[in-house]
């Protein structure tokens, strides 16, 4: 890869290995990752349980460190950086939409979308300010005072979106979105990821679903902690 690619990339990925430590040994689970993505795409990772997706996506959300190789996102070398800084980029720059949806019960749903802005040191009136904009956009501004209980699985999935999107990551970053949905909220929130992919969102998504996948502009299939376009 040549150097002025890594840096326009969004995501760019050489040569990762990562292993877990089984006693006194180290287990290989990703074996010379080489994965990019531009800024713009819609990329969607397939495999099947036990293949790495999820090792892969830790990293890419710098939750956990690689072994061996470089990662540079949004031109930043995230390989070098120390844990402080990591958990710098990974609350700024990565949005996380989990198929569990991961929202906190005992704050309404305006509390959860604002949360990580408070976090970030916002006033609670200037975070709310902030937040209308992709509330309407996401069709909760009729919801803003319920609870989570209070919802649909799908409407739950759109307030974890909204709670991604209002800190205006690089990079939206989804574990089997759909995974915990009925089929038609499910196809609702892979055409919600369509259009935030055509209103500029990178995004990339974690599945082991073929049509979930097929939703993205891009499919990479890793198999055995190996990936292939
Ligand atoms: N913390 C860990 N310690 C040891 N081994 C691990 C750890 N996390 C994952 N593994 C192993 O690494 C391999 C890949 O796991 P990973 O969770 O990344 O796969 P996955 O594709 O996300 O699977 P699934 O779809 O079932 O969640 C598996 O063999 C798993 O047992």
């Amino acid at each position: 890869m040549q150097e002025s690619s890594k840096s326009d990339s969004m995501i760019a990925m050489m040569n990762i290995n990562k292993g877990y430590m089984l006693g006194e040994e180290k287990v290989p689970v990703l074996h010379d990752i080489c994965f990019q993505v531009e800024k713009g795409e819609f990329v969607a990772i397939l495999g099947p349980s036990g293949s790495g997706k999820t090792t892969l996506m830790n990293i890419i959300g710098c939750m956990d460190v690689l072994d061996e190789g470089s990662y540079f996102l949004d031109g930043q070398p995230i390989h070098e950086m120390p844990e402080k800084r990591l958990n710098d980029v990974r609350n700024k720059e990565i949005g996380f939409i989990f198929q569990n949806y991961q929202l906190i019960s005992t704050y309404n749903i305006l509390q959860n979308i604002t949360m990580p802005l408070i976090v970030r040191g916002m006033t609670t009136k200037e975070a709310e300010e902030k937040c209308m904009d992709t509330i309407r956009l996401l069709g909760l501004d009729h919801r803003m005072k319920h609870k989570p209980s209070e919802l649909s699985g799908g409407q739950k999935q759109r307030v974890s979106i909204a709670r991604a999107l209002v800190g205006e990551p690089a990079v939206l970053l989804a574990d089997e979105p759909t995974g915990a949905l009925d089929s038609n909220s499910g196809k609702d929130v892979l055409k919600l990821f369509k259009d935030l992919n055509d209103m500029g969102h990178t995004i990339v998504m974690i599945t082991h679903d073929l049509n979930v996948a097929k939703s993205a502009g891009r499919i990479v299939h890793i198999v055995d902690g190996c990936l292939k376009e």
